[in-house]
């Protein structure tokens, strides 16, 4: 739709309108340094919605202590998995980005990451100086969690705040138990295990975890995690085993923790096995560095043989699909 008839001389440009769709990622550094590294943990460590312990208390430790020794560490992990098309989660989130825009005619997909760049305030403003004026973000996060999903809509709703004519904005909910999610995985799984040069004995399910704290809180991702794992099992018929990585900090997270499930798989015999994470919708450094590297060794260390990390569906024909299906059912009226 267009305005009708010309402008008056004196009126402030209008441009023509436009849907948008805005993917968002969770944040990478710009750069596997120490310094990229640093600013990056700075932003997404003192988001509330991440470190739900008070300011007052957390913000000492976070920049006496963390701060100072963590980067060096986590720089060392990235430049591990680093490629050339910079870290993996921003790269595979931009490769999203382009082929969905590529099956969607007439509407603007761009992406962005909840922190380090380029971010949602700057993509927000870019798609409204472009005239979008119906925005569908679409956090790219399975299993609802008030870390991930919420911080996203926050990061939006702060965006828009600073603008005087605001976007209609949709929401992308969890797709947690969606049929094309659970049949994607089940479609990219198969095909990855039936490429194995072995039988796998158990089949591990890891997703990322959280304390349990926010379990007992009322955060639905644990369940969300459960739902998707069960849904999937009875899909393809097989037993999965569902684990939880990347414990951060002194609190309990939820459990069973994936390094101790591996440990104790292959202590019970598992000699072969593989393992996969349907919580991250691109690979990154949880999945490239603590699965794929370090998940190995701790399989082997415990007796383990064989070792196989399957990956997300990232840019592959069957995600992009899935997430085609997803967002076009959310711009229904729209489109
Ligand atoms: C309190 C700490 C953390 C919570 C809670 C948390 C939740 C959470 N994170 C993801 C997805 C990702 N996390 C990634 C990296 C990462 N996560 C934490 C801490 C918490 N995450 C840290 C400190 C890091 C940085 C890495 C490091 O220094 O070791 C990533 C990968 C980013 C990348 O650049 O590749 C993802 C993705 C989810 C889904 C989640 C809650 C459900
Ligand atoms: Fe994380
Ligand atoms: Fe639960």
């Amino acid at each position: 739709m267009r305005a009708i008839g010309p402008l008056p001389a004196d009126h402030p440009p209008v441009a023509a309108k436009k849907i948008g769709v805005l993917l968002v990622n969770l944040g990478t550094p710009d750069a596997p340094e120490k310094k990229a590294v640093k600013r990056y943990l700075k932003e997404f460590l003192s988001d509330k919605r991440v470190v739900e312990i008070p300011s007052i208390i957390w913000q000492p430790i976070l920049r006496g202590i963390i701060l100072n020794t963590r980067p060096a560490k986590s720089a060392e992990a990235y430049s591990l998995v680093w490629t050339e098309d910079g870290s993996p989660l921003a790269s595979y989130t931009r490769k999203q980005a382009e082929k969905l825009a590529g099956k969607m005619d007439g509407v603007m997909v761009d992406w962005a990451m909840r922190y380090g760049n380029p971010s949602v305030k700057s993509r927000l403003d870019m798609m409204k100086a472009a005239g979008c004026d119906r925005i569908l973000i679409a956090p790219l996060y399975p299993q609802y969690s008030g870390a991930t999903t919420a911080s996203v809509h926050d990061a939006v709703f702060d965006a828009i705040a600073a603008m005087r004519w605001q976007p209609a904005i949709r929401l992308l909910p969890a797709y947690h138990d969606d049929p094309a999610y659970i049949d994607a995985l089940a479609t990219s799984l198969e095909r990855d295990i039936s490429a194995l040069e072995f039988v796998p004995d158990a089949i591990v399910a890891s997703f990322h975890g959280m304390p349990q704290r926010t379990l007992e809180l009322g955060d639905p991702y644990h369940c969300h995690c459960r739902k998707t794992a069960r849904l999937l099992s009875e899909k393809m018929g097989r037993e999965l085993v569902v684990a939880f990585q990347s414990r951060f900090g002194r609190a309990k997270w939820l459990e069973p923790a994936t390094d101790t499930t591996l440990e104790a798989l292959a202590g019970q015999g598992k000699k072969n096995i593989a393992i996969f994470a349907p919580g991250f919708s691109s690979d990154c450094l949880e999945t490239c560095e603590e699965l794929a590297i370090r998940g190995k060794e701790q399989f082997e260390a415990g007796g383990g043989e064989k070792f196989a990390y399957l990956p997300c569906l990232n840019d592959s024909d069957i995600g992009i699909d899935m997430l085609d299906i997803l967002v076009r059912r959310e711009l229904s009226g729209w489109i």
